[in-house]
């Protein structure tokens, strides 16, 4: 088969140019011609023509993608995103739940420890002083301390992972086993640890800031031969704005951006028209998030900033400058920089020249982060805007984008002068700090004393795997488990970490625990039958500790701010409820790589044991404090180590003296009683309903 092809590719084909380098710039060729091989011209009729035969141009086996690991989507999304600045990715848009579902360590790691790297080689930060000598297991509560709930998020988490990630050298994060690795190399050494995929996020911190506004541009009416007439550049398309939004099918921070920025307009057009606006930059939070926002330098101290306060200083002398400044007037004959000059000027002829203006204004656009991440900020003024979302669809513009820069038609033309070739750059956004707080939405929260078993009871009618301990705080996140019934009814239940005496004005954090019960429409008070037994052994058994062979997590607790006053308080109150014998389990403490977290946690609250009625009246009294609605919702209570009591009927007949509420006694270790405890967990979250389960 021979084709032959018209003389108007004449042009093309005298190029002493390969087959592949012919149909590249024969576009316009028939899709046919990438089957077909230019073999020479031939002349018909006296015009030439050009001969093809069918040839398959493609021989060599074209490269296989290698095939597509489980994380592969989201490094890339993640990869381009860090690429082009945390500008707009259409993936982000669409599959949110991808990123939330999936760890995405790998692009923030590596990219944050280059970063910290290069910029820290001479002063040694923190994070290297903690890599030359691991946190102890008290300092792992410091660090978690400098948190309300105590929990890492995504940024701070995902430098962990990376930290661990090079620290080991062998955790591979892109693989679940190398993740797994990872989170339990920055578990030992006391470092913040990532939330796990399907864990509850309930706070998170992040920077603002709206999308610069696009340049205005300078262009000339052309009218032939070199000569114009007057202005004609557009302006630049405003800068797109920041926003949030409440979504009912979004349950947790998890997985938020540390940095969003709004997309940048477009630079201003010829003839008068103007730049298009830069994409809005949405961000989907769960209804009843709490919205605080503080101007972009007032991020004021940080609990523990230690040697990386300098580094963080100068970034915050970074953010200092107004948040709208006064747009720039510039002309293109002006001597202001060969970049800039090049990028607004026009030629005489009123020659378009695409701009690139939103990768140069967008990347390279994005704040800087302190070096040790948005979430230990701490702010020392109250925020600008305090605000609940309380209903889906709610939007709130957290930061409006610039305006786009005048283009040369805006600006005077006086007679006789030449049109004016002034434009302007576009106003940077808006820039805030952030910090969302949402608030669990379940069927019925588990709230409790330290160590009344809590999770071991979600463990239990739940198919959740709450880390259970035999220490107060173990819980330190609420934790979600879905309870089943047979006719496939399911009741949301939380675990919610443990309340002390005093709560209600943040002791042992019960301000970011108790804000939590407020979600929920249930309550069950989880009570320790046994009056605290168990819990005024380990008591014994920390004051014993602490007194003689624990003296090391005495001194790491010393370091924290002042705690000792309190410690001596707490030692008097474990000395009183101490009956003894806790000298084996403090052993058995010793030997537990937290033991400083935990005996510190015991140091700073108190543990002190309560029999059940007391504990409850506690309990009732901490959320009266906090918010006195919050004891008219439905409630019932569970009255747990049924199995460590050795009088189970008089505990319960003192307990049913003291209050009204329903009460089921169970063990939650020995599996007793938890089907007539879901049964009544039923009955109080939807009235009406009901039936055994046994
Ligand atoms: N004997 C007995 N021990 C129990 C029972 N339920 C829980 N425990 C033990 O009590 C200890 C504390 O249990 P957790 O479930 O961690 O208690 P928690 O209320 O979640 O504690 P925090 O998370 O610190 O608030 C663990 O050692 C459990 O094994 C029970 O029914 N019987
Ligand atoms: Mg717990």
């Amino acid at each position: 088969m021979v084709t032959k092809f018209s003389p108007r590719f004449i042009a093309l084909l005298t190029k002493p140019a390969g087959t592949v380098l012919l149909l590249q710039a024969c576009q316009s060729l028939p899709p046919l011609t990438s089957l077909l091989r230019f073999t020479g011209i031939v002349f018909d009729n006296s015009e030439p023509c050009f001969v093809f035969q069918p040839h398959v141009l493609h021989q060599q086996p074209r490269p296989q993608p290698p095939p597509p690991s489980r994380l592969a989507p989201v490094t890339a999304i993640c990869q381009t995103v860090l690429r082009s600045g945390y500008q707009r990715h259409p993936l982000l848009d669409g599959p949110r739940r991808l990123l939330r579902e999936m760890p995405i360590t790998v692009p923030f790691s590596t990219s944050r420890s280059h970063r910290n790297d290069s910029s820290s080689s001479s002063t040694p930060t923190t994070r290297d002083a903690s890599r030359a000598s691991p946190y102890s297991g008290v300092a792992k509560l410091q660090q978690r301390s400098r948190n309300d709930s105590g929990h890492a998020t995504v940024a701070e988490a995902a430098t962990a992972g990376g930290r661990a990630m090079d620290d080991n050298g062998g955790g591979d994060l892109r693989t679940d086993a190398g993740y797994r690795q990872s989170r339990r190399a920055a578990a030992r050494e006391g470092k913040p640890v990532m939330p796990q995929r399907g864990q509850f996020v309930d706070w998170a911190q992040l920077r603002v800031r709206g999308g610069r506004g696009g340049p205005g541009r300078v262009a000339y009416e052309p009218v032939g031969r070199g000569r114009h007439l007057g202005a004609s550049g557009g302006s630049g398309g405003g800068g797109g704005d920041v926003i949030i939004r409440a979504n009912n099918s979004t349950t947790s921070l998890y997985g938020i951006l540390p940095v969003l920025v709004g997309s940048a307009g477009s630079a201003g057009g010829a003839g008068g028209r103007t730049g298009a606006r830069g994409a809005d930059r949405v961000l989907d939070v769960p209804v009843g998030t709490m919205v605080r926002i503080w101007q972009a330098s007032a991020a004021g101290n940080s609990a523990e900033a230690g040697d990386d306060v300098e580094d963080w200083g100068d970034a915050v002398a970074d953010y200092g400058h107004p948040v709208h400044q006064e747009a720039e007037i510039f002309s293109s004959s002006e001597d202001e920089g060969e970049s800039e000059a090049d990028f607004h000027s026009a030629s005489d002829e009123g020659e378009q020249r695409e701009g690139d203006g939103r990768s140069r204004f967008a990347i390279g656009d994005r704040p800087p982060l302190p070096p040790h991440g948005a979430a230990n900020l701490r702010f020392t003024s109250p925020p600008i805007v305090e605000v609940e979302l309380t209903q889906a669809g709610q939007v709130l513009v957290v930061a409006r984008g610039g305006s786009g820069g005048r283009g040369n038609q805006a600006f005077p033309s006086l007679a006789g002068r030449p049109a004016p070739s002034e434009c302007e750059r576009g106003t940077p956004g808006q820039e805030f700090w952030v910090r969302l707080e949402t608030r669990l939405l379940a069927d019925v929260g588990f709230v409790g004393l330290p160590n009344a078993g809590k999770s071991t009871l979600l463990s239990a009618i739940t198919a959740a795997r709450a880390k259970v301990g035999s220490y107060a705080f173990t819980t330190i996140r609420p934790q979600l488990g879905t309870i089943l019934y047979g006719d496939g009814s399911r009741l949301i239940t939380a675990d919610i970490p443990g309340l002390v005496q005093g709560a209600h004005a943040n002791r042992g954090r019960g301000n970011a625990f108790l804000r939590h019960i407020e979600r929920c429409r249930c309550m069950a008070f989880v009570l320790d039958l046994s009056g605290g037994e168990s819990t005024a052994h380990h008591a014994a058994g920390f004051q014993q500790s602490h007194t003689g062979a624990g003296a090391g997590g005495d001194g790491a607790a010393g370091r924290g701010r002042g705690p000792d006053t309190r410690q001596r308080q707490t030692r008097s109150h474990a000395a009183a409820g101490n009956d003894g014998d806790g000298a084996g389990v403090a052993a058995a403490h010793g030997n537990d790589g937290d033991d400083g977290g935990e005996a510190a946690a015991k140091a700073l609250i108190g543990v002190v044991p309560l029999p059940p009625a007391e504990q409850l009246r506690v309990l009732q009294e901490e959320l009266r404090m906090y918010n006195p609605e919050l004891l008219a919702a439905p409630a019932l209570v569970v009255a747990n180590k049924l199995d460590r009591c050795s009088e189970p009927r008089v505990a319960l007949r003192d307990l049913m003296a003291a209050t009204p509420l329903p009460i089921v006694p169970v063990s939650a270790a020995h599996s007793v009683g938890l089907n007539r405890l879901k049964d009544a967990l039923r009955v109080i979250v939807r009235p009406g309903t009901g039936g055994s389960e046994t």
